[in-house]
This record gives C-alpha cells, sequence and structure tokens, in this order.
C-alpha cells in the first residue's frame, strides 16, 4: 500500500524481469509461480496479439481507401442461424440491473463494493492511469477484496472496510485492452501484454477463492475491433483454466461493443465466448471515439460539437437497438452504459438538472431493452434502481426477444442529424483534452471536469474530434475555418486561463507535457491511434535495467 516504501524487484523465473519497484505488498502478487503464469500465456498468445493488432493497421488502409465496413459474408451463417446459445448467466450475474464502475484504487473499491450496485466493474482501463503502482496495487486490492480482508486509513481518519450485510456487489474486473502493453514486466526480453497482464495475475490469485464463495472470474472485456480478437479472450480463457485445472465455462466476460468495426460482428464475439460470455455492453464513449479515428480521413463523416452526439441520433440508436435484439437472441445480458454527469455538491439546481439527465438516460436503457445500466458515482445508484426496478420486474430481460428489429449497415454508418461545430464546442474539447492528460501523466484516470466523468474514452473523443476539424478544416458556426493554426492559437489561450487560474501551483503540475503532446494531435496531420499509448512511456518507472 502506499505507505510503505517501494524497492527494485527480482524475478527468479528464468526469462521473466520485473523492471518495477514494489512495496511489500505487492511483492507478494509476483510470485514465482504467478510470473510463471503470466509469462506462459504471453508466450503461447501474444504473436496472436501483435498479428491482429497489424490487422487493424490494414483495415484502418482500406478504411482511408473507402472500403466502409460491413457485415462479413465469411460469418453469415453464424449470423443466420437462430438455434445456437451462449452460457446461461454465471452465479451472481443474473441480476446486472445496476452496475458502478471505477478505477482500482483502494479506497473507491472499498466504496464500489459497499455502495448498493449488484455489481461492481473494477477498472484497470479506461478509468486508470496505467502506472505501474496503479496497477500492481489494484490487483493487491483486488485479492484483498475477494477475500474481504481490505480496509484503507484515510489521512483525514476516516476508516474503510466492507459492508457486513451481505450485499456487497459482485466483483467483474476490466483488464487493459489489446493494444496496451506493460512495460514494467519483460517476458523473453518483451513488455508483456497488459490484457495478458492484468488478466493473468488476477485470474491466478483469486479465481479458485472466487468459485469456493460461490462466485466466479468475471471481466469485462474492452475496445475489440473483431471476433477474431474476442477468439484470442476465448482460447486465452481456455488455457488459463485448464492451467489451474478448473472446468472449461467458469470463466464469464462481457465484452463492450465500443468500436465500430466491433459493431458489424456483434454475433460473431458472441459466438467466439459462447462457453464465457456474460453479454455486450455499449460502450458509447468509446463507439463515438472509434467512429471519429477510423473515418477520420472522410470529411462526410464529420461530426458536430461532442455535446450534440447524444445516444438517440441515428448511429447510435442504431447501435443500441442491434445489441439488445443481438444479445437476447443470444440469451446473453445486453448490458447499458454510462451517462457522464456526475453530482453537482455546490449548486442544487445545476444538481438538480444533471440528475434529470441521468434519470432520462437510464430509462431510455430500460424501455429499449437492456438489462442493466452502469453508474459513474455511488449516489447514483439509486436513480438507475429506480428506473430499472419500476420497468424491469424480473432479474432480466433477456427473454424479451426484439425480433422485430432490423438495423442495417446505413443504419449504423447513419450520421444525418442536425448539428454544428462550434467555437465553444472547440473550447470545450480543448480543456478537457488538456485537463485530462494532466491528470492522467499524474496518474489519475478519471476526473471531474466541469461535472462531467471524463476518462480515457471521453478525452479521445475530444481529441479526435479536434484532430478531423482540423484535417477537414471544418467550417464553425461563427465563420472561422477550424484548421491547425486557429486550434494552436485556441490551445494557447485555453492554456493560458488554466495558467492563471492554478497561479503558482501550475509549474508543479504536468499541463505543460499535456500541453506539448496535446498539441501535436490537434493539428490534422499525424494521427495516434491512442493517446493512451501515446502517452504510456510518460509515466513508465522502471528501475531495473536487466533486460533479458
Ligand atoms: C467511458 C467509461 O469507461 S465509463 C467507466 C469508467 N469511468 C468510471 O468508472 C467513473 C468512476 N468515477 C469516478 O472516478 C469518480 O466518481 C469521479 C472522478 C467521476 C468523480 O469523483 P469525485 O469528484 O471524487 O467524487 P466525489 O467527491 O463526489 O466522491 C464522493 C465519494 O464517493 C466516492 N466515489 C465516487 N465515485 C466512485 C466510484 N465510481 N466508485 C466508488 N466510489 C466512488 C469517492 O471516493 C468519495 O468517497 P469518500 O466520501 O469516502 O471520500
Ligand atoms: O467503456 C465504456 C465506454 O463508454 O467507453
Ligand atoms: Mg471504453
Amino acid at each position: 500500500m502506499s505507505t510503505q516504501t517501494s524497492v527494485p524487484f527480482k524475478s527468479t523465473v528464468p526469462g521473466v524481469a520485473v523492471l518495477g519497484a514494489v512495496t511489500p505488498a505487492q511483492a507478494e502478487i509476483l510470485t514465482p509461480e504467478a510470473l510463471q503464469f503470466v509469462a506462459t500465456l504471453q508466450r503461447i498468445f501474444n504473436p496472436t496479439r501483435k498479428a491482429l493488432m497489424q490487422k487493424r493497421v490494414y483495415r484502418q488502409e482500406a478504411l482511408d481507401r473507402g472500403v466502409l465496413p460491413d457485415f462479413l459474408p465469411e460469418t453469415a451463417y453464424i449470423r443466420e442461424d437462430p438455434n445456437w446459445r451462449a452460457a446461461v448467466p454465471a452465479p451472481g450475474l443474473q441480476d446486472r440491473r445496476v452496475e458502478i464502475t471505477g478505477p482500482v484504487d483502494r479506497k473507491m473499491v472499498i466504496n464500489a463494493l459497499n455502495s448498493g450496485a449488484k455489481t461492481f466493474m473494477a477498472d484497470f482501463e479506461d478509468s486508470s492511469s496505467p502506472t505501474w503502482f496503479n496497477m500492481i496495487d489494484g490487483q493487491v486490492n483486488m485479492r484483498d477484496a475477494i477475500r474481504e480482508t481490505i480496509t484503507f486509513s484515510n489521512p483525514n481518519g476516516k476508516q474503510y472496510s466492507l459492508r457486513k450485510d451481505g450485499k456487497i456487489a459482485v466483483l467483474l474486473v476490466r483488464p487493459r485492452g489489446w493494444h496496451m502493453v506493460e512495460s514494467h514486466l519483460l517476458v523473453d526480453g518483451e513488455p508483456t501484454s497488459a490484457s495478458i497482464f492484468d488478466f493473468g495475475l488476477y485470474f491466478f490469485h483469486n479465481a479458485k477463492e472466487l468459485i469456493k464463495r460461490g462466485k466466479g472470474p468475471y471481466f469485462y472485456l474492452p475496445k475489440m475491433e473483431s471476433h477474431l480478437e474476442a477468439r484470442l479472450w476465448n482460447d486465452i480463457f481456455n488455457v488459463a483454466q485448464d492451467m489451474i485445472q478448473i472446468p472449461r465455462g467458469t470463466i464469464r466476460g462481457t465484452v463492450l461493443i465500443e468500436t465500430i468495426m466491433a459493431a458489424f460482428e456483434m454475433d460473431e464475439i458472441i459466438y467466439e465466448l459462447r462457453d464465457h460470455s456474460a453479454g455486450l455492453n455499449c460502450g458509447r464513449w468509446d463507439y463515438i471515439f472509434s467512429f471519429i479515428k477510423r473515418f477520420r480521413q472522410h470529411p462526410d463523416f464529420t461530426l458536430p460539437d461532442r455535446s450534440q452526439v447524444t445516444m438517440t441520433v441515428p448511429f447510435m440508436d442504431a447501435y443500441v437497438r442491434l445489441l439488445i435484439q443481438t444479445c437476447h437472441k443470444r440469451g446473453v445480458h445486453a448490458m447499458g452504459g454510462m451517462a457522464a454527469q456526475i453530482p453537482i455538491k455546490d449548486n442544487k439546481a445545476a444538481n438538480d438538472a444533471a440528475m434529470k439527465k441521468v434519470r432520462a438516460d437510464k430509462l431510455r436503457e430500460v424501455t429499449a431493452g437492456h438489462d442493466g445500466t452502469w453508474v459513474a458515482h455511488p449516489n447514483l445508484a439509486s436513480i438507475a434502481y429506480e428506473a430499472f426496478d419500476q420497468h424491469m420486474p424480473t432479474p432480466n430481460q433477456i427473454h424479451v426477444r426484439r425480433d422485430d428489429v432490423r438495423v442495417s449497415r446505413n443504419d449504423l454508418l447513419n450520421i444525418n442529424f442536425e448539428g454544428q461545430v462550434t467555437e465553444e464546442g472547440i473550447r470545450s474539447n480543448l480543456r478537457v483534452g488538456l485537463s485530462y492528460m494532466r491528470s492522467w501523466l499524474e496518474g489519475v484516470g478519471c476526473v471531474p471536469i466541469n461535472y462531467m466523468m471524463e476518462d480515457a474514452a471521453t478525452a479521445e473523443i475530444s481529441r479526435s474530434q479536434l484532430w478531423q476539424w482540423a484535417r477537414h478544416n471544418t467550417k464553425t458556426a461563427e465563420g472561422k475555418v477550424a484548421n491547425a493554426q486557429y486550434m494552436l492559437q485556441l490551445l494557447d489561450e485555453e492554456t493560458a486561463k488554466i495558467k492563471k487560474e492554478l497561479g503558482a501551483k501550475y509549474a508543479s503540475t504536468k499541463y505543460e507535457a499535456a500541453k506539448a503532446a496535446f498539441a501535436s494531435n490537434i493539428t490534422g496531420e499525424k494521427y495516434n491511434e491512442f493517446l493512451t499509448t501515446l502517452l504510456y512511456d510518460d509515466i513508465v518507472t522502471t528501475v531495473n535495467s536487466a533486460k533479458l
């Protein structure tokens, strides 16, 4: 834990080097057996991971040439077969009407498990800055949470422990996506896949304990772009279960459909994972990001201000409907997503307006047919319960089939709706991007900005919109051309405002580093696939130089 001193760690496992310093508690995670387990998965599966990442590059080249996505002809037999079903919901996952999410920080893990939500998605991904400390400490926190020994003493004197009434949320874990590596663990001289690192350590230490306690190792699987990427997870699940000798099919994974490419492969993704599937989730924020990213070279796919890209615009509405229909056809949960509004403490009227938006979002989800939803903050759980309890009397509504729904390729790509790019929209994206990147570089992956939750996915939207608008010299509502020069001028102005607000404190923040990285991302020239991979080297803190 944070009060302990971190020291270098020497691995005794052949071919495995730990380059991050650890506290004594963190060292308990890095047992030779656990490191060997992760190394085995890495050796078997990392080549496939890398090949799949290369496929994404080729696919982008085709998109840039104008080959837009479509349902795959070669997997039509999977989509068109009405008879196959995925696994039945695992113990503790039948009723998921309210799921709280949050980073793997010790205090927040306790608060989330105590929040009254049905489940808690502990997030190594969008809401975590993947510093070595955060990632390895998160594993300590997961281990202690599962064994119900987790406690926390806040420096302000407040003590935290788990509630004793048996109403602790069921745990699901979201490992980092396929695109990330963990540079503090080398296997045969190469950084480990961050997905394999997060999954492997969590699974190795906790799978049997979870089963003993009547649940299982449950995951959320982020940012996939194809059913072949889902197949990779399924293969890993099979080998991991075999290695610790638990039955195949014990693991459950809920896949976030949060890329435009995956939207065309929903059936196939469930099919690949069918013995391990716990359904799909509408990862709305990454989905918007992906839409902008993948179509960024096409001026006719330019979206208006971020605030105008709501869940009811045609391409978002189509994606929701297709996801619910697909999940229920295959007997699995169709989970909703995250409203970005969070409680506002110092302004009742503003808080009421924000809560009204959350309520409307949850009502939309439950009446559309979702089986549950996400909340970003414990105080939002009751609003989500209200909507789902009123409209979903059963533990889920998987039995409600939506065979009447027809969603075509054109529907998934339909951006015919009113909207504008405004100077305020540009400034808002600049402030979000700058402030979020600053926090991320300082080790915090989810922050309130202007009373909204901002995380890696929402910041990516802001960054990518600016890039796309500059790339196509988009005209603003005020009649300006939003080219690179304009973006950089507004970036200077917004940074100056922040500098003035913070005064002397500014110098001790990472704002300048954030600004430098941001500036190179908003001119419409070189596009980086992810902000997180771009910035990752800046948070790497290796202490051992040994590269095996
Ligand atoms: C696009 C996506 O991927 S969405 C999923 C990823 N995003 C998330 O998971 C969002 C997680 N939420 C958060 O990180 C936070 O709620 C924030 C950053 C948005 C707001 O945080 P704050 O401003 O600190 O909230 P606030 O001050 O109101 O917190 C009050 C209490 O609730 C706790 N809390 C707030 N959010 C959470 C949460 N999601 N889980 C557990 N506890 C929480 C705080 O730790 C604090 O506890 P304390 O009173 O014991 O100190
Ligand atoms: O992970 C969720 C999202 O909206 O992105
Ligand atoms: Mg996401």
